[in-house]
C-alpha cells in the first residue's frame, strides 16, 4: 500500500471515536486497520503502532516534509505525528521530553524508535548548520547496527531482539537544533552470554565475529572458524542459516565503527574481550588430589588475551576468598569444588560482556555526546524502548526484573499522562469524573510497589536477606516471603504475582543464585591485575573499592536493579511524556494473521480499552488535539485557561466561542488559527 494524504484508512483512526466501545470493536477496527495497511490509530495523543511484518511505504523524506509542513492532524495517524508534537513542544515550551515506547518483544519498538529519531534528525536541523546537524544525525542513526551487534540477538520471538532497555537523549541547542546525544542502557541479560533456550541465539557479536574475521585476526585470538566449537554458542541448532549474514555484518559492524569515531585499538579491545570470553566458555574443570582444576590450554588463551596471569586467573575461578564474620576485618580462602568454579566462570565472562557492553555505550557517547554546548542551554528529546511484559512457561528472575520495570512504567503512564491532564482539565474549570479504573491502578501499584520493593520484607530485600545467610536456600527464601506476603492479594505462594498485566507463575528454584550473581572479588582482582590498561578500565571503580574490603553488604543483581530502575524514572518524569503503544499481531512474523486472541492479551495489558474511555470521558465540549502553527499553539497555551463553549457546526469540525475573548490582537489572530477536533460521539 502506498501513502497517501486523504486516506486515514477503514474504520476510525482514533479508537475514540469507536462507536462499539468494547474489546470487540476495539480489536475489529484494529484489524480492519492492520489489514489494509494502516498501522497507526491514536488514542488521543498517544499512537498505537501494529508491527506490519513488512515493507511498508510509509517512511520518506516527502512523508517527512508532509508531517513537517502540515497540521499533522489533518493527515492520516503516523509515528511522524508523535515525533512532530513532542518535538515542537520541546522548541515552543522550552522543556524536555520523553517517548516511552513499549509493547512485547518483536511488537516493533526499535524500528519506532528509529523511526523518531529519523524524523527528528531530518527535520530538526533545517535551516541550521547543516554540516554539524549531518554528522549529530549520522552519529546518530550509525550508532545503532553497533548496539545491535552487541545488544541483540536472536530469540524465538524476535531475530533481532533488543536484549537491553535503550534510553536515548536527542540534545538540542537553544535553537533546537541536534547538537548531540546521549545513550543510557538498563537491565542488559547477561545470563545470555553463558546460557540460551532452544532455538535462540547468543548475542550477534559472537557468531559475526567468528564467522567474519579475518584468518590473521581469528588468530590472533586463538578462535576456530565455528560456533560448533564454542560452549557459550553451541545451542543453535540453525546458525548455519545466518552464517552468511554475520560474516558480512562484521566488516560492517567494523566499518561503521570507524565512521562514527571509535579508534582502533578500542574495536580490537571490543573483539578481543569476545572472544576471552568464548574461551572462558569452553574451560572445563577436573577433580584430582588437588582439588578442583581447570584445563590449562584454554585457561591460557583467555588469560593472555586477558592479560592476566594464568596461574592468576585459574586461582580465582577454583577457589574464594571469603569474610570470617568472626574475625569481622579477615578474608579465608575456601577451594570451590566444580559445580561452583563453573559458577564463577560464567560470572566472569556475564561481567566481562557487560563491562565491554558498557565501554562500547560509553565509547559511542564520547562520539555523539554534543560537546560546545553548555549544559542549561540543551534541550533533551529521550526515547525509551524497553522490554515489554513477559510471561513464558517458564518465568526466572530476568522475568520479576523485566515485570517489575513494567509496573513502574504503567504506574508512570497512569499517574503523569492521564491524571496530570484530568487536573489541567480541572483547572480550566471542567469537571472530569473520578476513573476508577485509573484510581484503582494507582493503589494497585502502590500495593504492588509495597510487595515488591519495601526496604525490610519487599521480595527483593527478604532475597537479599536470605543471599546474606551462610548457607542460601531456595526453601528458606520461600518461608519468608509466605510468611510475610501469604495474605497479600497480589501475591500467592511458590511463588505467583498478579501484575497488573497479568498473573506470573515465577520458577523461584535459581533466584537465590542469580541474585548473588555479581563478581566475586579475586575474579575483580585478577581481572583487575592485567598487564592491559583497557580491561584494568574496563571495571567499575566501585567494584575495585569494595572487592579489596570486607563487606557485609552484598552487591546483588536486584540491588544493581532497583538502583538502575531509580535512575531511569528520575529521567523519565523529569520529562513531558508521549507514548507509542506497540502491539504484535502474531507470534509467526506473519504479515497476514492478525491473532485476535494475542492482541486483545496485549490491548488489555497496554490498558488501551481503559485509556480510551478515560478519553472520552473528557469535557464534552472539545478536545484541543493539535496546533496547526506556532502562533496557535502558544494561544492555546495561553488560552488554556479561559471558559469556552461550543457550537456544533454540523460536521467533525466545531465553532468555538470564548467566553472572553483574548485582548491583544496578536492572539486573536493566534485564535482564529485554532483548531479543535469535535469528537461528535461524545456530546450526548
Ligand atoms: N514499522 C515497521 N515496518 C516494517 N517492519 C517492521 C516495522 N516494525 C517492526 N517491523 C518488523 O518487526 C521486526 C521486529 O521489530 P523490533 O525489533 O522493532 O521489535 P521490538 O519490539 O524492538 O522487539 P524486542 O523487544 O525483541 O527488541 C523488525 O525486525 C521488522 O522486521
Amino acid at each position: 500500500m502506498s501513502f497517501d494524504i486523504n486516506n486515514s484508512g477503514p474504520g476510525v483512526s482514533d479508537f475514540i471515536l469507536l462507536k462499539d466501545l468494547s474489546e470487540e470493536g476495539l480489536l475489529k477496527n484494529m484489524k480492519q486497520r492492520w489489514e489494509d495497511g494502516f498501522i497507526y490509530t491514536y488514542i488521543g495523543n498517544v499512537i498505537v503502532s501494529v508491527n506490519p511484518y513488512q515493507p511498508v511505504n510509509l517512511y520518506s523524506k516527502d512523508i517527512i516534509e508532509l508531517y513537517r509542513t502540515n497540521d499533522t492532524r489533518d493527515l492520516p495517524p503516523h509515528i511522524y505525528s508523535l515525533a512532530d508534537i513532542t518535538l515542537r513542544t520541546m522548541k515552543y515550551e522550552s522543556q524536555d521530553q520523553c517517548i516511552i515506547i513499549s509493547g512485547e518483544s518483536g511488537s516493533g519498538k526499535t524500528e519506532a524508535s528509529k523511526l523518531i529519531m529519523e524524523y527528528i534528525a531530518t527535520i530538526a536541523g533545517k535551516n541550521s548548520r547543516q554540516v554539524t546537524v549531518e554528522h549529530v544525525k549520522d552519529q546518530l542513526l550509525n550508532s545503532n547496527p553497533v548496539l545491535e551487534a552487541f545488544g541483540n540477538a536472536k530469540t524465538v520471538r524476535n531475530d533481532n531482539s533488543s536484549r537491553f532497555g535503550k534510553y536515548m537523549d536527542l540534545q538540542f541547542d537553544n535553537n533546537g537544533n541536534p547538537s548531540g546525544g546521549k545513550i543510557n542502557t538498563y537491565l542488559l541479560e547477561k545470563s545470555r552470554v553463558v546460557t540460551q533456550q532452544a532455538n535462540e541465539r547468543n548475542f550477534h557479536i559472537f557468531y559475526q565475529l567468528l564467522n567474519g574475521a579475518e584468518p590473521a585476526l581469528r588468530e590472533k585470538l586463538k578462535l576456530k572458524e565455528s560456533a560448533k566449537y564454542y560452549k557459550y554458542l553451541n545451542e543453535t541448532p540453525d546458525d548455519i542459516d545466518d552464517t552468511n549474514i554475520d560474516k558480512d555484518s562484521l566488516n560492517k559492524i567494523i566499518n561503521t565503527m570507524n565512521s562514527i569515531g571509535i579508534s582502533y585499538d578500542d574495536q580490537y579491545t571490543l573483539l578481543e574481550g569476545i572472544a576471552a570470553i568464548l574461551h572462558l566458555g569452553n574451560i572445563q574443570f577436573e577433580v584430582d588430589e588437588g582439588g578442583t582444576t581447570p584445563g590449562s590450554k584454554i585457561v591460557n588463551n583467555a588469560a593472555e588475551l586477558l592479560g592476566i596471569n594464568p596461574n592468576d586467573l585459574a586461582t580465582a575461578l577454583i577457589s574464594r576468598s571469603i569474610n570470617d564474620y568472626a574475625g569481622k576485618t579477615k578474608k579465608i580462602i575456601v577451594p570451590l569444588d566444580v559445580e561452583k568454579a563453573e559458577f564463577s566462570r560464567d560470572a566472569l565472562a556475564k561481567a566481562l560482556y557487560s563491562y565491554l557492553f558498557d565501554f562500547l555505550i560509553q565509547k559511542v557517547n564520547d562520539q555523539i555526546n554534543s560537546s560546545g554546548v553548555d549544559d542549561s542551554q540543551k534541550h533533551v528529546i529521550g526515547v525509551l524502548d524497553i522490554y515489554g511484559f513477559e510471561i513464558f512457561d517458564k518465568n526466572s528472575f530476568e522475568q520479576l526484573i523485566i515485570n517489575t520495570c513494567n509496573e513502574k512504567l504503567h504506574q508512570h503512564f497512569i499517574s503523569y499522562t492521564l491524571l496530570s491532564e484530568r487536573e489541567e482539565y480541572k483547572r480550566a474549570g471542567y469537571s472530569w469524573d473520578t476513573n476508577f479504573y485509573f484510581s484503582n491502578q494507582l493503589e494497585r501499584s502502590k500495593e504492588m510497589f509495597q510487595l515488591i520493593e519495601s526496604k525490610d520484607k519487599g521480595i527483593f530485600a527478604l532475597l537479599d536477606e536470605e543471599c546474606l545467610m551462610p548457607v542460601p536456600s531456595t526453601s528458606s527464601f520461600l518461608n519468608k516471603l509466605d510468611r510475610y506476603h501469604i495474605n497479600h492479594k497480589y501475591y500467592d505462594s511458590f511463588f505467583w504475582l498478579k501484575h497488573y498485566a497479568g498473573e506470573v507463575d515465577y520458577s523461584i528454584d535459581d533466584f537465590v543464585e542469580k541474585n548473588n550473581d555479581t563478581l566475586h572479588s579475586d575474579l575483580v582482582v585478577a581481572l583487575h591485575s592485567s598487564n592491559k590498561e583497557t580491561f584494568r578500565d574496563l571495571i567499575p571503580k566501585s567494584k575495585i573499592a569494595k572487592s579489596s574490603r570486607v563487606s557485609r553488604t552484598p552487591d546483588t543483581l536486584g540491588m544493581q536493579f532497583r538502583t538502575s530502575m531509580s535512575s531511569l524514572m528520575k529521567n523519565v518524569t523529569s520529562k513531558t511524556p508521549h507514548y507509542i503503544r506497540c502491539i504484535k499481531p502474531n507470534t509467526t512474523k506473519s504479515s497476514n494473521f492478525f491473532d485476535e486472541s494475542l492482541c486483545l492479551a496485549q490491548c488489555r495489558y497496554l490498558g488501551l480499552l481503559e485509556n480510551i474511555r478515560a478519553r472520552r470521558q473528557l469535557p464534552k465540549y472539545a478536545v484541543p488535539i493539535i496546533q496547526r502553527t506556532w502562533r496557535s499553539y502558544r494561544a492555546h497555551r495561553l488560552l488554556n485557561g479561559m471558559k469556552r463553549s461550543v457550537t456544533e457546526s454540523g460536521n467533525d469540525w466545531i465553532n468555538i466561542k470564548w467566553e472572553k475573548e483574548p485582548a491583544n490582537e496578536k492572539l486573536k489572530e493566534a485564535f482564529n488559527n485554532l483548531k479543535y477536533i469535535y469528537y461528535r460521539e461524545m456530546v450526548k
